[in-house]
């Protein structure tokens, strides 16, 4: 019996044909698939490329006029707030499209009205527009809190929406934005002409930066967090009679690791006494304490020229940042340069404490960058970076420079609207940090904000330009920011520790120069180098991004490839 049947579909000969047929589909299928795939992809490689090189900055507000009257009739008082923002968009390829704008005003807290809705807006590349608001409220009692007649009232204009960016024929997903204004009005009353004196001056506005925030919050979220910066106890070389439990090779090795990964490091068996920090941080807090008339007798002048001093970034500053912190800073070391007028007289034991600190701290650099070299070069080289700081010459013309200066970040009622000290690298070779135990330092880690914990009794060191130029770039010059709070004042002190200006050309040490490691930076001296990164961040436009978290870090990584930004005094 033949198992070959009529039906063309059951013979072998025929199976194999479907076979064949259904494979060769299958391939085409495949094929399909792998085109189809693969323009998406393209397209999507092509998307993010055009993203990335036009990643727009966000808008900028500014506080055109403001006016505020006041109605009082037997039945209610009404007030009326009129503010005009303009916006600018300062992108060449990008519009910015505003959606489900609303404003709304505030008087001390307090609420005047629901808000009005804003029309949607199409703002081209590099345009100017202007919104603009009328707020109406009621109330049927006159309000105990509003000025008295005459008085000023700072309001607070808010514009709360959505932004999108369209570049070409894309358009971005939403990103919130809010941007907050404060309008110092004189209210005039409803029958009072309107030039009686209600205008507010023009003024800039804040957008807020999904990337701040309190600086306890930041610290919290960090404990979940993995990383963290490491803490490397050097007293085999500060304290050798201790009881030491690592060996001096162990002690290089970590540095090491340290700056090369990080940039910076908690360090401990420093030597320096908890007592004489304990009085170097009691002098600092008692002179800021003191009322602003005797702390601007030390007031610095940055545009003549004079950076030592007590100077003030309360506000929003030239290149558009908004740094809320005040500082006194001065020459530390050598003590014969000093200008000792500028150190401050109250409290009594500032100049005896902040004096012996700066010794201890002249000692701990000369064991650390013995230990950096011996990390970079060997042990027999533990000489290496400090001769080349110093061109191996002794006295006060070659000695290295300590720069003292002493941060205080006030509470902020918002912390996501300002920051303490904008992300920056040092141009020291070093910096040394000692804190009141109040949260704010972030360092950037593997594309991360770190936030520095409370290592008591150990000083936070950096490494800064001039080390990472030297080491050829194997030693990394941290970025890192102060964020602000809520809660606690915060005080740091940071000593600066550098080449004398002009003495010294910083170039990479000849011995880590190779044919594999050409040479990372040209050579120049200390004061070039500062005087280049200045000029660089008095060109940078500010980039106030409304953004999410994991957006703007990239964005941020973004800006500083271009810049480590700067730092007008350190
Ligand atoms: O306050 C801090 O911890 C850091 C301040 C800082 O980076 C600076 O003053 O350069
Ligand atoms: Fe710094």
């Amino acid at each position: 019996m033949s198992l070959i049947t009529g039906d063309p579909e059951q013979s072998p000969r025929d199976c194999s044909r479907s076979r064949s047929s259904s494979s060769g589909k299958h391939r085409r299928g495949c094929r399909v698939l792998i085109v189809a795939s693969s323009t998406a992809a393209s397209l999507a490689s092509l998307a993010l490329i055009l993203w990335l090189t036009l990643r727009p900055s966000s808008p900028r507000f500014s506080l055109l006029a403001a006016t505020a009257t006041v109605d009082d009739d037997a039945s209610a008082t009404i007030i009326v707030v009129d503010a005009a923002l303009t916006a600018h968009n300062p992108n060449a390829h990008a519009t910015a499209l505003y959606g489900q704008l609303r404003a709304s005003a505030s008087y001390a807290g307090v609420p005047l009205g629901a808000g009005a809705p804003l029309p949607p807006l199409e703002q081209p590349d590099q345009d100017d527009a202007v919104l603009s608001a009328l707020l109406t409220s009621s109330s049927s009692t006159s309000p105990s809190w509003w000025p008295a007649p005459g008085g000023r009232a700072l309001l607070r204009v808010r514009i709360e929406g959505q932004l999108r960016w369209k570049v070409a024929s894309w358009v971005s997903g939403r990103h919130g934005l809010t941007v907050d204004c404060v309008a110092a009005v004189v209210p005039s009353s409803a029958g009072q002409q309107q030039q009686q004196g209600s205008s507010s001056s023009p003024s800039q506005c804040a957008t807020q930066r999904a990337d701040l925030g309190d600086a306890f919050d930041q610290l919290a979220r960090n404990h979940t967090a993995p990383r963290t910066i490491p803490v490397v106890d050097i007293s085999p070389f500060l304290l050798p009679l201790a009881d030491n439990n690592n060996s001096p090779e162990c002690v290089v090795e970590a540095v090491r690791a340290a700056a090369a990964d990080w940039g910076v490091m908690h360090i401990a068996g420093h030597g320096i006494t908890a007592d004489l920090m304990d009085r170097l941080r009691a002098a600092g807090a008692a002179f800021f304490a003191l009322p602003i008339h005797a702390k601007e007798a030390y007031a610095n002048d940055p545009a003549a020229g004079r950076l030592q001093g007590y100077g003030s970034r309360l506000a929003t500053n030239a290149s558009g940042e908004r740094e809320w912190e005040d500082y006194l800073f001065h020459l530390l070391h050598p003590d014969a340069l000093a200008d000792h007028a500028l150190w401050p007289a109250h409290p009594p034991d500032y100049v005896a404490a902040t004096r012996e600190f700066g010794r201890r701290i002249r000692e701990v650099a000369s064991a650390l960058l013995a230990i950096l070299s011996a990390g970079l070069l060997g042990p027999a080289r533990g000489d290496a970076l400090e001769k080349e700081l110093t061109r191996g010459r002794a006295g006060d013309d070659h000695d290295l420079r300590l720069q003292l200066k002493i941060n205080y970040y006030p509470r902020c009622p918002q912390p996501e609207l300002a920051v303490g000290v904008e992300a920056h690298t040092d141009v020291s070779a070093l910096s040394f940090i000692l804190h009141n135990g109040v949260p704010g330092l972030q360092v950037r880690h593997a594309g991360r904000w770190v936030t520095a914990r409370d290592e008591p009794g150990t000083i936070i060191v950096h490494v800064g330009d001039a080390l990472e130029i030297l080491s050829n770039g194997r030693y990394t010059s941290v970025l890192h920011r102060g964020l602000v709070n809520r809660e606690a004042v915060r005080v740091s002190w940071v000593v600066f520790c550098e080449p004398p200006p002009d003495a010294v050309l910083l170039r990479p040490l000849p011995d880590l120069v190779t044919t594999d490691q050409p040479a990372r930076f040209t050579p120049s001296t200390f004061k070039q180098h500062l005087d280049r990164k200045l000029f660089k961040k008095h060109q940078r436009q500010p980039v106030l991004p409304p953004l999410s978290p994991h957006e703007h870090d990239e964005q941020q990584q973004q800006e500083e490839d271009l810049d480590g930004g700067g730092h007008q005094i350190n």
